[in-house]
């Protein structure tokens, strides 16, 4: 199997990034059951490598306890095979790119740029009291390194999330909502764009015409782009 970035077709890539506890695994899950994309969780790769008693696992443990981000070497390698062994070709990355480091080398490495940014926007208080009441067993959970967690997020990830805005890619979500509401919006950016307009400019009429003794009935669509007709004939002989 060729590596990822120099395959025919290059995947579908939205990151998802927030600050700790924003909600982001939360709704990651929602989008997987009602979008098809395979969630690919930074983090979670992370833990499962330091599980698998990898030679890298020490220092991971050892930069999760500290809130720090592990080396775009380490990360990326994980997320590239975690893509090919999917089947999938639409991915939510998640809590990653966290970084400038990360997103620079990602780039570079696969030459996949995301289709958009999902940005969960939320208050630390917020944040930190979700965190506290996560109850995963997770060693970074604790106050000590939420702080730390919470600094890193605003000197070295929000400027991830300002230079995508930059570029226009960045889809804002008010996380601090309940779960099925922070989904409505969410949802709205994984709808596609066409289906909307033809929801909206779809106007349809109804045509009969007599042969005879006969009665032809038809349903005429008409649409925004260029006035494109189909007959879709709902009544005949
Ligand atoms: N909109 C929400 N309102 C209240 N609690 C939430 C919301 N979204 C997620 N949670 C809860 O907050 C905690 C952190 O959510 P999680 O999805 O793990 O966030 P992240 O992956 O961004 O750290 C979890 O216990 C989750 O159940
Ligand atoms: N791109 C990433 C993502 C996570 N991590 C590490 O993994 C920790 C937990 O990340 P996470 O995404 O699971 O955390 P949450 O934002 O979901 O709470 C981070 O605090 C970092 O130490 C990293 O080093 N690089
Ligand atoms: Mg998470």
């Amino acid at each position: 199997m060729g590596s990822v970035g120099d395959a025919e077709k290059k995947p579908t890539v939205v990151f998802v990034l927030g600050g700790p506890g924003s909600g982001k695994g939360t709704q990651c899950a929602n989008i997987v059951e009602h979008f098809g994309y395979t969630h690919l969780s930074a983090g979670d790769l992370l833990r499962a490598e330091i599980k698998s008693g990898s030679e890298n696992g020490t220092m991971i443990q050892n930069m999760i306890k500290e809130g720090k981000i592990v080396p775009s070497e380490v990360t990326i390698k994980l997320l590239q095979k975690a893509i090919q062994d999917s089947g999938n070709d639409k991915f939510l990355i998640d809590g990653f790119p966290r970084n400038e480091e990360n997103r620079a080398a990602f780039e570079a490495v696969t030459k996949i740029e995301p289709a958009f940014v999902l940005f969960f926007d939320c208050p630390e208080e917020e944040m930190e009291r979700r965190i506290l009441t996560r109850n995963q067993g997770r060693e970074d959970d604790n106050i000590e390194t939420i702080r730390k967690r919470f600094k890193v997020f605003l000197e070295s990830s929000l400027p991830v999330v300002e230079y995508y805005d930059s570029k226009g890619k960045v889809r804002k979500v008010d996380a601090a909502k309940p779960v099925e509401e922070v989904f409505e919006t969410v949802k709205t950016f994984f709808t596609p764009k066409e289906e909307k307009v033809k929801h909206h400019s779809c106007a349809i009429f109804r045509h009969s015409v007599i042969y005879g003794d006969e009665t032809k009935i038809s349903d005429l669509y008409l649409d925004w782009r260029g006035c494109r007709a189909r007959i879709q004939p709902i009544f005949g002989k």
